[in-house]
């Protein structure tokens, strides 16, 4: 008897738009189904996987989340990812359900395309991709605002005619997109949202499904079981880069545009006054994305920290275990020529 395959469920969208809100959600309303989670960030600091590692949920144990944390998924497909699922497919207790969490930064289209690889075609299935989108930010117009100073170098750099390297992104994981998940409408008017959505609609040349949610919360009836089969579709959902590539200007996919890095210190005195210094560091230094954990002096719970452009949320979300080392660490994330220095520096001061 053949067996089925096992349908795997792509979840992307920009950095900070939702996508592990939506995945621990979904992870805690699992209903028993055994879904194994492969996880890629940008920035070596595996917060989303210690996140949802912390859910403490029998669907998903440890043992179930993959963590991929050299490079995008999308340029270390095979030597990551392939080799990654072709282990999980390997065991005895295989899962009901894959997802995958790709970075915020990363193309959706070569990680589908490698569902066409042999060996893996045979024993699995894109049963859909679905792209997060942070409404309230592009009702900001965060995915056009740097148009002026990126367009005139890239031009400068490449001449080439290309949009800016967020639009792009932002736009190639729509393209890819089976349900599009219009996430943080508790951020936003009705009115607003209407224009995220015919705005994006308006875009797309193929029809996805569009839904609405606030912190992610979407029946995992509704986000898995789509039954797409995606990658047999993928020639339909071509990146700017694809349709370059075809058009002869030949350059390579990276992310050589945008930047991360870790930045450590010890204890933090003022909670408060940290997150309101954090705001101001990231709005001077146009940070993208800022996520971490802190040590607040006194406290015995670790304090996590999320910060989407200067939006910041903090919560102790536990304990510090004895085995691990009490310190802050935080990833920031930004465009290329970000000023490492002086962020380090100025994060540092912030902790009194
Ligand atoms: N107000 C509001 N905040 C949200 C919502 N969904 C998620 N957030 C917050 O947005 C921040 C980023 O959420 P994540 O789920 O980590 O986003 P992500 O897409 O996984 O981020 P990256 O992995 O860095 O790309 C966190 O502080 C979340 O609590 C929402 O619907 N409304």
């Amino acid at each position: 008897m053949i067996a089925s395959k096992i349908p795997a469920t792509v979840i992307t969208g920009f950095l900070g738009a939702g996508k592990t809100t939506l995945i621990r959600h979904m992870l805690a309303n699992a209903k028993g189904k055994r879904i194994a989670l492969i996880i890629n960030e940008f920035g070596d600091l595996g917060v989303d996987g210690d996140v949802l590692k912390g859910c403490g949920d029998e669907v998903c144990s440890e043992d179930d989340i993959v963590e991929l944390t050299n490079g995008c998924i999308c340029c270390t497909v095979a030597d990551d990812f392939i080799p990654t699922m072709e282990k999980l497919l390997a065991r005895d207790n295989r899962p009901d359900h894959i997802v995958i969490e790709t970075s915020g930064l990363a193309l959706p289209q070569p990680l589908v395309a490698a569902f066409n690889w042999p060996g893996i075609k045979t024993q699995v299935t894109v049963d859909g991709v679905v792209t997060v989108v942070d409404s309230a930010a592009v009702a900001a117009g965060r995915f056009a605002d740097d148009h002026g100073k990126l367009d005139a170098q890239r031009l400068a750099d490449q001449g080439l005619d290309h949009e800016s390297p967020l639009e792009e992104l932002f736009e190639d994981q729509l393209t890819a997109a089976d349900l599009i998940v219009l996430n943080k409408t508790d951020l936003i008017s009705a009115a607003d949202l209407e224009g995220v959505r015919a705005g994006i609609a308006g875009h797309l040349t193929r029809k996805p499904i569009f839904i609405e949610a606030r912190q992610g919360e979407v029946a995992p009836e509704v986000l898995l079981g789509l039954g797409v089969g995606t990658e047999d579709d993928i020639g339909n959902r071509k990146s700017h880069h694809e349709r370059e590539h075809e058009a002869g200007e030949d350059h390579d996919h990276n992310h050589d545009e945008f930047e991360s890095f870790v930045v450590s210190f010890g204890p933090v005195n003022d909670p408060a006054a940290f997150a309101e210094g954090l705001k101001s560091v990231i709005v001077s230094h146009d940070i993208l994305r800022l996520k971490g954990f802190a040590d607040i002096a006194g406290k015995p719970m670790r304090m996590v920290v999320q910060a989407v452009g200067n939006r910041i949320d903090t919560h102790f979300d536990r304990p510090w275990s004895k085995a691990e080392t009490r310190e802050t660490r935080l990833v920031v994330i930004g465009l290329h020529d970000i000023d490492q220095a002086a962020i380090s520096a100025e994060l540092t001061a912030l902790a009194g």
